[in-house]
Parts: C-alpha cells; structure tokens; sequence
C-alpha cells in the first residue's frame, strides 16, 4: 500500500471511533478484526512467506489470554506487568515446539500443529487453575495513566495500534537482512544455506515471532472480554485465522488485515442471514468458508490483497518503492584477506562419492591455485556437480578429503563452507524470483553482516542495511547488471540470471568461486562478457573453479583442467595438452570429438 492509502487508512482508522454517529457494534467488530489482524500477521510471516503451515496459532492466543487472567484475577497482578510474562510464556513454548516440530517435513509439520493445537485446547479446559471449561471470569479492564479502556472505544486504539505496529514491524522485518533469509525458507533453503544462512533457525525465529503476535492478541483478548474460556482457542479458530491468511493474501502483511476483515464480517452477516432464510440456527459459515476457499484457491492463489492494490493502483508496493531509489553510498563492507597468486586454495584428495551401488565420484584429487581458473570437464552423468557438492558440502563425501586453504573442510556443512570464503552458482539457476536483483544479491552477502531480528523489525539498521545493499549494487555493476538494480529477478532473461548468480556468489567475499555450467543458456555475446568477467576476477586474484560443456569458453579461459570420465579422473593439465590427448578425445565421446579437437 502505497504512503497516501496508508495514512488514509489510518486516519479512518483513528477518526471512526471518534464520530458519534459510528455504531458501537461497528467498535466492536473492528476490535475483533484488530485482534485477528495481530494473529494472521504472523501467519503470513510463517506460512504465506515462510511456507511453514501452522492450524495451531489459537492455541498461542490461549496462552496469552489464560497467562494474563490468572495472574490479574488468582494473584493480583497489574495486567501490563503481565504482559511480559505472557510474551515469555508464549515464547518458550513456542521456541521448545519449533524445535521439535519444525524439524518435520511435508505433510508432517501441519498436522503436528493441529496436535498441539488440540492438546493445548483440552488443557486449557481441564486445569483446575484455569476455571476447566467454565475458564475464568472477572478479568480487570485495561487502564492507561488513569484512563480506563474498559469500553470498546477505550481499548479500540490500543488494539489498533498494536496491530498496525505489527504490520510496520513485519515490513520492515521482511524489507531486512534476516528478512531476505526469511523469504528464501520457501524454495530456495537449499541455496540460501550455501551462503550461510542458519534455516533451521529461522525456522524457528519465525515460529516464535507468530507465536508472540498470537499471544499480544490473546492478551488483549482477556482484557477486551474479561473473561476466557477454552472455547475461541479451539481448532476450529486455529483454521479459522489460516483462511483469514489465505483469503487476504498469505504473502503480503497489509493481506492479513483484508483477510480478517472479510471473513469476521462475512461470518458476521451469515449468522445474520442464515436463521432468517433458512429457519436454522446452525453455524453454516465454515461451509461457506470452504467454499469460499476452493474459490480463492482457484482463481485468486495470492488472496484478495493483489487485486485491493490493483484497484488502488498502487502495484509498486512498497518493497518496490524503496527499492526504486538507488541504494545510497555506504562505507565498504570489511573484505577477508587474500591468498597470495600461486598459493594452493584448494585441495581434493582421493574423494569419493557412493550412491548405493553407483560410485559418482571415484578418488578424484586435483588442486586449485589462487588466481586461477580451473575447469572440471567430462561428459553428462560424469560426476562433476557430484564433485561440486562434495567439495561445497551439500552432499557428504564416502571418503578423501578437501582442504580449503590448508584447513580440512570435508564433513563441515554448507554454511560453514560458504563462511571460510567459498562462493558458489548452480546448476539449475536458484534465484528468488519474487524479489528484486538487488535483494537476491545482497542474500549473498549474509555472512557479512550481522542483522538481527529485532533491528531488522526496529528497522534500525539503516546503516548497516545501506552497506549491504550498497555492495550487492557494486557486485551487479560489476558483472554488468547494473541497468537491473530494481528488475524482479524472475523476469530476466536465463543468461542474466546466471550472471547474477555470479554476482551473488561474489557479493559473499569468496576467496574461490565455484561456477556450475555459467555459459549455459547464454548468447555469444554475453559468453564473451562472462569470460571478461571472470579473466578480470582472476587477474584480481580470485580463485575459480567451474563445470562446464561449452569447450570453446573453457578452452578460452581456464588454466588449467580436469576430465571426468564415470567419476574417475581421465586426465588433467593446460588446455592445449588436453585438447589434443588422444585419451581424452577417445574417451570423451567415444571417438574425436570435434568440439574439443578444435575448440
Ligand atoms: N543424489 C543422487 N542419488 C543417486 N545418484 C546420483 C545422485 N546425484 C547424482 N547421481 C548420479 O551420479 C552420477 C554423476 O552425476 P553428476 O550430476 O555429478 O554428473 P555431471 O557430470 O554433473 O553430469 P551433467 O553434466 O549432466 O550435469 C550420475 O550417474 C547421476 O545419475
């Protein structure tokens, strides 16, 4: 939404209550919208962005709630001191169920929250403490330096203003470093870990964050109602708060609010309608809400937000406008030291790789120097992205050892890989084609700041913020895709993707790059600025090893190479020994191959 819609937006927001005409059951619902807002935020953090799908945020919205009522009503206290309590409460639950739970894939993750999700319903009713079913009555109103908020219009601003801070703090939130880490947990973990991003943590970073936004709503809850009971923390609101995700746009955060807003007041005018059309007082909305859903689903998979902002307008959200400007100057970001030309980067010694029965990769050893480019060539299914893996630590070697700079790095995983300086591209392009070139470049340069969650929400990290996206702008400008700084990465051409895996890998401070096929997929012309790219990264004394099929770029720029043959080593050396060995041709493709012969 763009600035002038938001502040309108507030504005009726802050003036409705204010107009005497407005009727107090329109307080009311609102109040209501502004609660579920605070959940289905969060759901759109962890399952719209994060693609973790969770059926018990209800659950969380209990604890609050059952937290604040029995320490105001059984001991006493003031209902804003508990209000840290209900946050820690929330929070530790939720960090102790992310961690078992969010190890679960598939299928799995959702239904082991519509577990818990139960289990904390039928706690809440079964406790002695809590009141069983009855829960407990007689909650204290709110008060704020003297004032009361025990009215619907007292506490509307409270409410509000919660949740409209929410919404600032997930944007900015998602507009950040940790954010950038976030929005790679859904199709792109695998990469997003290469460059040092801890997924599993954010994984339960982002639990956590749902979980406290579901517990403020809860507080709040107990002190708008005063009074809780077992019953709006069930399952069936747990669904509820996912459709409300779902219909208003589980990827976009302003969605939430268009979500809960439709479903309360749709439900609203179902129970109205229902008894009078159809003489029956049974609760027919979760019907129509299925139906509504297999709508949506089908016409409208990003919700009903889009379309919101289309009418508005106003389709270069703000994500896009901040990223419309070019990203200020900033201080260079701290660059590792670099290996004299000459000095052995990296050693692979005797590896191996077993898929069952197939060896992939058999004792293959080769080294890599600094300032040099090394090509690893052999025919399809010869075992050379086995290698890269192996070397990157995707996959973990059978046996042999890889040394990075002296040090053994076999056995360490991806991310601690990419932190000692090893920058990598891939196979089949892993881009996020929803974000800008910008922002999928700054993902490279993760390891090199140290943005947290709660500066990235504050969004008081504007320096280091500007130093990232700073570098990733001079890494694109290097690679020649500087005319793309604010293009959504998915709609560049393949080559320029390539590229700007490159220029990601770059942005990361490798001491040695490992490029998986980079020419393929691209024109001639953009080969020949590829092979400038990489002849002046070598002569700045970068490290590179690559795979590739195209023999007349290899041939052009590497050093030195390496054939692979059924995963054994055919042969190494300089490109012209190797184009005119006659064991290298014999075997390569079962005769001369005149690619290589004449390359
Ligand atoms: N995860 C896996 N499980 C089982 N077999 C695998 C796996 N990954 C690769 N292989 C097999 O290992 C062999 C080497 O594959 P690899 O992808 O490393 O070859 P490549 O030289 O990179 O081929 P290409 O040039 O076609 O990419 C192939 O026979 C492949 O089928």
């Amino acid at each position: 939404m763009n600035r002038a819609y938001t502040l309108a937006f507030v504005a009726l927001l802050a003036l409705l209550p204010l107009i005497p005409a407005t009727p107090e059951f329109w307080i009311t619902q609102l109040n209501y919208i502004g609660l579920s807002s605070l959940v289905v935020i969060g759901l759109v953090v962890l399952t719209g962005v994060g693609g973790l799908t969770s059926f018990g945020q209800a659950a969380f919205v209990g604890m609050g709630a059952y937290t604040t009522a029995y320490l105001t009503t059984a001991l006493g206290w003031s209902p804003w001191l508990t209000l840290p309590l209900c946050l820690t409460v929330v929070g530790v639950i939720a960090y102790g169920l992310g961690v078992v739970t969010l190890r679960l894939s598939g299928h799995y993750l959702p239904l082991s929250t519509i577990a818990w999700g139960l289990s904390f319903f039928y706690l809440f009713g079964n406790m002695e403490a809590f009141g069983k079913y009855d829960g407990i009555a007689g909650v204290e109103p709110l008060s704020l330096f003297g004032w009361s908020l025990a009215s619907g219009r007292g506490i509307y601003y409270l409410i509000w203003g919660l949740a409209l801070a929410a919404v600032w703090a997930t944007r900015n939130l998602l507009d950040s470093r940790p954010g950038r880490a976030i929005r790679a947990l859904k199709g792109g973990a695998g990469m997003a870990e290469s460059f040092g991003v801890d997924t599993a943590s954010y994984k339960v970073v982002i639990f956590v964050y749902a979980a406290l936004l579901a517990g403020i709503s809860g507080w709040l809850y107990a002190h708008m109602q005063r009074a809780v009971s077992p019953s709006p923390f069930g399952l069936n609101y747990g669904i509820e708060y996912l459709f409300m995700a779902v219909i208003g746009g589980a990827g976009h955060v302003w969605g939430a609010i268009l979500g809960s807003t439709v479903v309360l007041v749709l439900k609203d005018q179902i129970q109205n309608w229902v008894p009078r059309l159809f003489d029956t007082t049974a609760n027919l909305e979760m019907i129509v809400f299925g139906v509504l859903l297999v709508v949506v689903l089908q016409y409208a998979r990003d919700g009903l937000w889009p379309y919101v902002q289309r009418l508005a307008g106003a389709r270069a959200g703000r994500r896009a406008a901040r990223g419309g400007e070019e990203p200020p100057e900033a201080p260079p970001l701290p660059q590792r030291p670099r290996p004299t030309e000459g000095e052995v980067v990296l050693e692979v010694e005797a590896i191996r790789k077993e898929f069952g029965g197939l060896v992939a990769v058999n004792d293959i050893g080769f080294r890599v120097r600094a300032g040099e480019i090394v090509g690893l060539i052999g025919p399809n299914g010869a075992g050379k992205s086995t290698t890269f893996n192996l070397i990157t630590g995707v996959l973990p070697a059978t046996c042999g050892e890889v040394r990075f700079l002296g040090k053994r790095i076999s056995g360490l995983s991806a991310r601690a890989i990419a932190r000692l300086g090893v920058g990598r591209s891939f196979q089949h392009v892993q881009l996020l084609p929803g974000m800008s070139v910008l922002e999928n470049v700054a993902l490279g340069a993760h390891l090199r700041s140290n943005v947290g969650v709660v500066a990235g929400a504050l969004h008081s990290e504007r320096a280091r913020e500007a130093a990232l996206l700073h570098e990733a702008s001079r890494q694109l400008q290097r690679v020649g895709l500087g005319d793309y700084l604010h293009e959504q990465a998915g709609n560049l051409a393949l080559g320029q993707q390539r590229i700007l895996e490159i220029a990601r890998a770059l942005a990361a401070d490798p001491v040695l790059l490992l490029l998986d096929e980079p020419a393929a997929g691209l024109r001639y012309k953009e080969k020949q600025e590829l092979a400038a790219v990489l002849s002046q990264l070598r002569a700045e004394g970068m490290s590179i090893l690559l795979v590739e099929h195209d023999m007349e770029f290899v041939m052009r720029i590497t050093n030195h190479l390496v054939v692979m043959d059924f995963g054994t080593k055919l042969a190494e050396g300089p490109p012209v020994e190797i184009q005119s060995s006659p064991v290298v041709l014999e075997a390569y493709l079962g005769g001369v191959d005149e690619e290589l012969a004449h390359g």
